[in-house]
């Protein structure tokens, strides 16, 4: 029987893939493509699981969960990957296109998630588009790059490896000073002391004591559905389930007096989701400056200093020159970094980075990793980074670990 052809296509911050997919899904010819012109595909991706989570939300239409009463929103990533996996499979097609696949899996999911995939590899043939070399399944068989909208074939899998090694990168300058310090007085930022909290009868996190302090850099790390949105929610107020709770932030027990809006002053957050439907016509510039007045794009006249002190920013980021260029014109990567530097302009006492990774490419995620242990280095911030990935390079002082129980998680503190 002949071997089926698995193509793995590696994509870059400036890739077009959109059109791509388009293209391959419409069931056009495509160079190197040929087999597939007239054959059905499905796509695995997250922009789809977005898609279908609208259409639950705006349309009432479930598909993925027609046999749960969970809604799609509230599953983890793994959760929601399998049920969009299942759903193409029942699909019966052809040959499946899968966007960054292990994106916002922790390691034993990924692992899962690749093991399926090698096996459906084996009969159907599947288009992995990825942006990390290292996420590229052992079952391909032809290797392309996608460079702006052209597709590069590579004569061999050696040839493919040996021109996409990665190096080290490094910023120049020093993270710039805040215009005005916020001075706290208590050393603790967080604490939790055997926090519980369940969903609907059924326990997620089992008393969790955990404390951060002033200046730490922590990574916090668990499986898919261990709970780790629903701790980040309850630190930056986004969820009611810290109150009457022994959860203290920034040394005041949560519930008692102080409000969400006076929390979030205090919080530099960002999750690559922030912008995934942000229409982005804000200048670079603004979007820094936006970072002092807590709102994402700036709608108020910046004043001289605080053009200033934008200018430090882009200049470290290497952006400077693209200061007037909208924000939608960015790569992926450059976004997070601009998202970054508006979350940090400030100084905050705390600066939560949720998946900030998720979706990048290895030059984009090594940068993105340069500049957060450069943060963690030249400033007072306290960094709370949450990533499947343990990634390379990214240097915090504590892992806070999540391990899943029938009674649901505990979690460990781990000295680095
Ligand atoms: N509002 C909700 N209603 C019902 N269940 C929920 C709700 N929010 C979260 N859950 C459930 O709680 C568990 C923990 O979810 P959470 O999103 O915190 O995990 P996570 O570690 O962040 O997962 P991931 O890494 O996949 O994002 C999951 O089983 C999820 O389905």
């Amino acid at each position: 029987m002949q071997k089926t052809r698995n193509f793995a296509v590696l994509i870059n911050n400036t890739s077009y893939f959109g059109n791509f997919i388009n293209q391959l899904l419409k069931q056009d010819a495509i160079k190197g493509f040929e087999e597939l012109a007239s054959k059905k595909g499905g796509l695995f991706s997250r922009a789809e699981i977005e898609r279908f989570m609208d259409e639950e939300e705006r349309h009432d239409i479930k598909i993925l969960t027609r046999n749960t009463d969970q809604s799609l929103k509230t599953m983890s990533s793994g959760e929601q990957k399998k049920a969009l996996l299942s759903h193409l499979m029942a699909e019966n097609n052809d040959f499946l296109v899968l966007v960054n696949p292990f994106d916002n899996l922790d390691v034993a999911t990924q692992s899962q998630l690749k093991d399926e995939l090698c096996a459906i590899g084996a009969t159907k043939t599947l288009i992995q588009l990825a942006s990390r070399v290292e996420d590229i399944l052992p079952v391909m068989t032809e290797f392309f790059k996608l460079d702006g909208d052209v597709l590069i074939p590579y004569p061999s899998e050696t040839s493919f490896w040996e021109a996409n090694q990665q190096n080290s990168i490094q910023f120049k300058g020093v993270i710039p000073p805040p215009l005005e310090p916020i001075n706290l007085e208590h050393p603790e930022l967080v604490s939790f002391e055997g926090v519980s909290v369940s969903f609907d009868g059924k326990q997620v996190l089992d008393r969790i004591s955990w404390r951060v302090k002033k200046g730490d850099f922590w990574q916090l790390v668990g499986p898919n559905g261990s709970g780790k949105t629903t701790l980040l929610s309850m630190i930056t107020g986004d969820s009611h389930k810290g109150y009457g709770k022994n959860l203290s932030l920034f040394g005041t027990k949560k519930g008692s007096g102080e409000s969400v809006w006076d929390l979030k002053k205090k919080i530099g957050y960002f999750t690559p989701a922030m912008t995934d439907k942000f229409g982005g016509y804000h200048t670079l510039e603004h979007m820094v400056i936006s970072g002092l007045h807590d709102s994402i794009g700036l709608y108020v006249l910046p004043t001289q200093t605080e053009k200033l002190l934008a200018r430090e920013w882009l200049q470290l980021l290497n952006l400077h020159d693209k200061r007037d260029y909208l924000f939608r014109e960015l790569s992926a990567g450059d976004k997070r970094l601009v998202m970054t530097a508006r979350a940090m302009i400030k100084h905050p006492p705390l600066l939560i980075l949720d998946e900030p990774t998720a979706g990048l490419d290895d030059a984009g995620a090594a940068l993105f990793v340069a500049l957060v242990n450069k943060i963690a280095q030249e400033s007072h911030t306290t960094i709370i980074f949450v990533s499947h990935r343990m990634e390379a390079g990214l240097h915090p002082q504590f892992n806070y670990v999540l391990e899943m129980r029938p009674n649901g998680s505990v979690g460990t503190v781990i000295q680095k």
